[in-house]
């Protein structure tokens, strides 16, 4: 239906948090209905349940490890085998991880990587290896891609990324929506978009151009520019590089200074400094997955997926 008008508050209120939940399948719609009503009463036993399966759940998912300690949820991309490339069930978890963070106890959400890399990007094979073909794996990706952004937009609390290491793809894009980055000086920036038949996801396509300008903006989302940390953070996408023999220790020492902050006070600057943007972040993110879904199965992009996945390909 049309979107009420300003002034019809209570129809114009109803309309955004429908449209806020995209094509958000029935089922998840259904259960995230009953974690909320289970936060609310968790004197009622069997809802209190469902929450700690749910806890359970992100803390056992093996390529995903989630610890809270010293005011910090840590969200660690756990796979380094594969350079921490992200698989469907590894959104599915982040998703999850971040819904607990928003009401957990601490005051700030960190995301880094195992290993030599932060994050490869999305794994290439969820689209080879998807049982119903590429068909199937695209409608899927498009619809789990959206939450997955969407719980990006919408987390409430300081939300820092500590790349230690090379990103690729969509684990740089989503940068755009962090509060702070920190990087080490052995991190890369790299979204090669057009060498794999693709298009820019995460809100990039709306944050790049504002963070760094349209033409830088161009030479990575469409030229495949691949960025030393310094460059990323003369364009203002990294907050802070560091040496990499000195990384760990300066980072975490910081990090834990700033979640002893009044983390009330955090979230409501978060709010003043996000929320104006929230309703075009979700309305960018619903057209780059559609955008997404059509570039997932043209010919340009199989070919990139395949050539990679039979070795004949790298970055
Ligand atoms: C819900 C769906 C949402 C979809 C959202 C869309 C997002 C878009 C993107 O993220 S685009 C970016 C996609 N990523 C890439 O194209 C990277 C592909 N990988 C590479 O080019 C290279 O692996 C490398 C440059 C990252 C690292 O090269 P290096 O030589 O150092 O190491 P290996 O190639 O030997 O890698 C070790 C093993 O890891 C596997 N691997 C690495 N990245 C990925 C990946 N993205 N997808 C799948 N597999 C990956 C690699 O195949 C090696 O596996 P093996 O040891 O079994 O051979």
């Amino acid at each position: 239906m049309p979107k009420p008008g300003v002034f019809d508050l209570v129809n114009k209120a109803k309309w955004e948090a429908w449209n806020s939940l995209g094509s958000l399948p029935k089922e998840t719609a259904r259960q995230n209905y009953v974690d909320l009503v289970s936060s609310l009463s968790p004197s009622a036993e069997a809802s209190s349940q469902g929450k700690h399966e749910a806890d359970e759940k992100a803390q056992k998912s093996k390529d995903i490890v989630v610890t809270s300690e010293d005011g910090i949820t840590k969200i660690v991309l756990n796979r380094p085998t594969k350079k921490n490339a992200l698989t469907f069930e590894m959104y599915q978890d982040i998703i999850l991880a971040l819904k607990n963070a928003s009401t957990d106890n601490s005051a700030i959400t960190v995301f880094t990587g195992t290993g030599d890399y932060y994050c490869s990007g999305n794994d290439l094979t969820n689209f080879t290896s998807a049982a119903g073909g590429m068909e199937e794996a695209a409608s899927k990706g498009a619809v789990v891609l959206r939450e997955f952004v969407n719980s990006f937009i919408d987390f409430p609390k300081p939300l820092v990324a500590v790349v230690n290491g090379p990103a690729v793809g969509i684990a740089v894009t989503l940068l755009g929506l962090f509060d702070a980055v920190y990087a080490s000086d052995k991190a890369t920036f790299h979204t090669p978009f057009s060498h794999l038949g693709q298009s820019p996801e995460a809100c990039s396509s709306y944050t790049f151009p504002k963070i760094m300008g349209s033409a830088k903006a161009t030479e990575m989302l469409l030229f495949g520019k691949k960025l030393t940390a310094r460059e990323a953070w003369a364009q203002g996408l990294v907050s802070e590089v560091f040496p990499d023999s000195t990384f760990e220790k300066e980072v975490w020492t910081r990090l834990k200074g700033y979640a002893k902050l009044p983390p009330n006070s955090m979230r409501i600057s978060k709010e003043l400094i996000r929320n104006n943007e929230k309703e075009k972040l979700h309305a960018v993110n619903a057209e780059e997955c559609t955008t997404l879904k059509a570039k997932w199965l043209s010919e340009e992009c199989i070919n990139a997926i395949m050539n990679f996945v039979s070795r004949k390909a790298k970055l």
